[in-house]
């Protein structure tokens, strides 16, 4: 590939802050979850609850949005529904390809929440030939001599990996190359991409370490805190005294 790739940090969108646009999804999740009970407005309180978020930090997202709700009314749901929508783009359709149709992107092929937000499932591309034509998810698995004409028929910007490792950056080399501007990398490499691509990665492995990391802080704190504690007497009940479901501890906490 051509000199000059970089590995982009998190860009602005539109003079929204990157976190703000992380956050949209979630408020969009929250939103719809209300539109499906057909509440009409939501005040922040309740949105940046369901949404896991702080509320002062939702009004400021919003601000951005140039959304402010209505004083003692709140939020108009249908509203922000289409505004967060067309913000990130999803008041269109946006073909994507998968390409590695192993175990994971059989997973991915097969999961029907892409269509239900806009993400249409145009090819399922793979390196086998053994697989081409073989049905996933309704879609006959196309052979990697296809890449480029497959882009350029459906007009594909964004690009699923889900290859092993060592197949990502020519995969991701020939998807950029073909006219793909957003790649979500499901392997666990770091891509190049020419400025002007987006990188997205996820890493279900890093995610489980970084709760490896807390569970491993959580269990040092709590043997901090046993040694820190003196120890509980047990005392004996001499027998008879019925716990509420009508068991008979032996032992009753001190
Ligand atoms: N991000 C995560 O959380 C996560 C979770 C599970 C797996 N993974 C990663 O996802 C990738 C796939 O995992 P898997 O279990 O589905 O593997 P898999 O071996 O089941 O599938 C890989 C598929 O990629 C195809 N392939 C290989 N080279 C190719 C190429 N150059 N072009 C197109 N297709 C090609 C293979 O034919 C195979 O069908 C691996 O890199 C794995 O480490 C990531």
């Amino acid at each position: 590939m051509a000199t000059g790739r970089t590995h982009r940090p998190a860009t602005r969108s539109r003079g929204i802050p990157e976190a703000t646009v992380a956050r949209l999804p979630l408020y969009l999740r929250a939103l719809t979850a209300l539109s499906e009970r057909s509440v009409p407005t939501v005040s922040s309180e309740e949105l940046a609850t369901a949404a896991g978020v702080n509320s002062a930090k939702l009004r400021k997202d919003f601000s951005y949005l140039g959304s402010y709700g209505t004083r003692g009314v709140g939020y108009d749901v249908e509203y922000l529904v289409y505004q967060i929508s067309r913000e990130l783009g999803l008041t269109q359709d946006w073909p994507v390809v998968i390409v590695g149709i192993g175990n994971l992107g059989a997973a991915l092929a097969n999961y029907g929440g892409f269509a239900s937000r806009g993400f249409r499932v145009a090819a399922l591309i793979d390196a086998d030939p053994a697989m081409a034509g073989k049905p996933v998810a309704g879609l006959p698995v196309r052979h990697t001599d296809e890449l480029e004409a497959i882009i350029t028929d459906n007009g594909v910007s964004i690009g699923v990996i889900a290859t092993p490792a060592g197949a990502a950056q020519q995969v991701c080399d020939r998807l950029v190359e073909a006219g793909v501007t957003s790649i979500l990398n499901f392997a666990p490499t770091v891509l190049s991409v020419p400025e002007g691509v987006d990188v997205r990665k996820v890493d279900l492995s890093i995610e489980l370490q970084i709760l490896a990391f807390h569970e491993q802080r959580k269990a040092g704190e709590d043997a901090a805190q046993t040694a820190a504690t003196p120890p509980r007497v047990p005392r004996t009940t001499g027998g008879g005294r019925k716990g509420p479901d009508g068991d008979v501890p032996a032992v009753m906490p001190a």
